[in-house]
């Protein structure tokens, strides 16, 4: 089943993002669609990424890699990175990262991203995002970056009262978009801050030096948010300290029960859809429904005559049934190291092929040639 995205930021709402033309330093890229080779036909891209914790969420998945695997079946240029710099945000054993990287890696093409479809490369193997991050950075304010949300949470959780990595994230973040002048950008809601400031760099930038970088949308699925399952007014997040506030999509089954019996929902027994009034029951109605292809009025249909414990376990059979197919594939291509390291290694210097000329255009618009 096809899913419909909604890209932000803020165009209205429609099946299909639009199709804004992109100016490279060779004139117009040509040939938008896959198996269009259309002259003239100005071409959109498509760019994410994910950090790598090892292996995503609930949330990560519904919230975006779902819609990665959509995205590189209907647009021709795909760029999906896993942000090992970004990474560094958060102090970890280098051991860990190392082996988190794959496991994100065969978490990603386990969900179904495909490598000949789509460039998936590991983020540091490309070190123009962080020579672009620094001229970036030379053209956007402190103040703005101290204003943003993810900024104040997460110093607050650093003994040294917050690292310039941390401060300067968003920042990065921009610069792995604007590198490859991509123009869509497939994420979760908590990342649309972030991308309204890559849009306020790109035009900054554009005003400056002249009209360059076309200015990157963000594209939400319908399921723009999963809540955590123990505190359903936050995100689902890696991060949660309580272990069930966040399904991993490599739980066992044991564990998917466990979670969503435990879920906070609230003292009405009948399954109704009301995020404001009902979060926790809600939040439920939304992952049943996505995990599922149902719509939520189908959801709610089915529910008719359970009580929220008996819809708990239907909630939790379904994320069961979805991903078990899912965990069975990333066992095996956890075993094979040497393919995943080639997969993104691969991706990478695709990638740079694309970057190399744009990076080298902004070098002689910023005067460094
Ligand atoms: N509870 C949730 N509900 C719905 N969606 C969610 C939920 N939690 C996470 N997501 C989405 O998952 C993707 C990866 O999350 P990260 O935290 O690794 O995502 C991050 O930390 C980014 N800064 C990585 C990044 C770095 N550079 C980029 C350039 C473009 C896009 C993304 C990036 C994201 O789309 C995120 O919105």
């Amino acid at each position: 089943m096809r899913r419909r995205f909604r890209a932000c930021t803020l165009v209205p709402s429609s099946p299909r993002p639009p199709r804004p033309a992109m100016a490279t330093p060779g004139g117009l890229i040509r040939a938008a669609r896959r198996g269009t080779l259309a002259q003239n036909m100005v071409m959109d891209r498509i760019f994410s990424g994910i950090q790598p914790t090892g292996t995503p969420h609930l949330g990560n998945y519904l919230g975006a890699i779902q819609n990665w695997v959509n995205l590189q079946e209907e647009y021709s240029s795909v760029l999906y990175s896993i942000m090992d710099m970004h990474s560094l945000t958060m102090p970890k054993e280098p051991a860990v990262l190392r082996q988190n990287i794959l496991d994100t890696t065969a978490a990603v093409l386990a969900c179904g991203i495909d490598p000949k479809k789509c460039f998936l490369f590991r983020q540091s193997l490309v070190p123009e995002h962080a020579e672009l991050a620094w001229i970036l950075g030379c053209i956007t304010n402190v103040p703005r970056l101290l204003r943003l949300p993810q900024w104040k949470m997460k110093r607050a959780s650093q003994s040294n009262g917050g690292t310039v990595g941390l401060l300067t994230y968003p920042v990065l973040q921009a610069a792995d978009i604007l590198l490859y002048k991509s123009t869509h950008v497939p994420v979760g809601e908590d990342q649309v801050l972030h991308l309204e400031l890559a849009q306020d760099i790109a035009q900054h930038f554009n005003k400056k030096y002249g009209e360059f970088f076309p200015v990157p949308k963000a594209i939400l699925s319908t399921t723009k948010k999963i809540k955590s399952l123990r505190d359903p007014t936050v995100k689902m997040s890696k991060s949660d300290p309580q272990k069930l506030a966040t399904v991993n999509i490599v739980d066992s089954p044991d564990e998917i029960v466990l979670k969503f019996r435990k879920a906070v929902t609230d003292f009405t027994s009948e399954v109704t859809y009301d995020p404001a009034s009902r979060p926790g029951v809600s939040n439920l109605v939304s992952i049943h429904a996505a995990v599922s292809g149902l719509s939520t009025e189908e959801v709610l249909h089915q529910s008719v005559g359970l009580d929220t414990a008996h819809y708990k376990m239907v909630v939790a059979e379904a994320v069961i049934q979805k991903f078990a197919p899912i965990r069975n594939e990333i066992k095996k291509l956890q075993e094979d190291k040497s393919h995943l390291i080639k997969v993104l290694e691969a991706g990478a210097e695709k990638a740079k092929e694309l970057a190399t000329p744009i990076y080298q255009e902004i070098r002689r618009l910023v005067g460094f040639q």
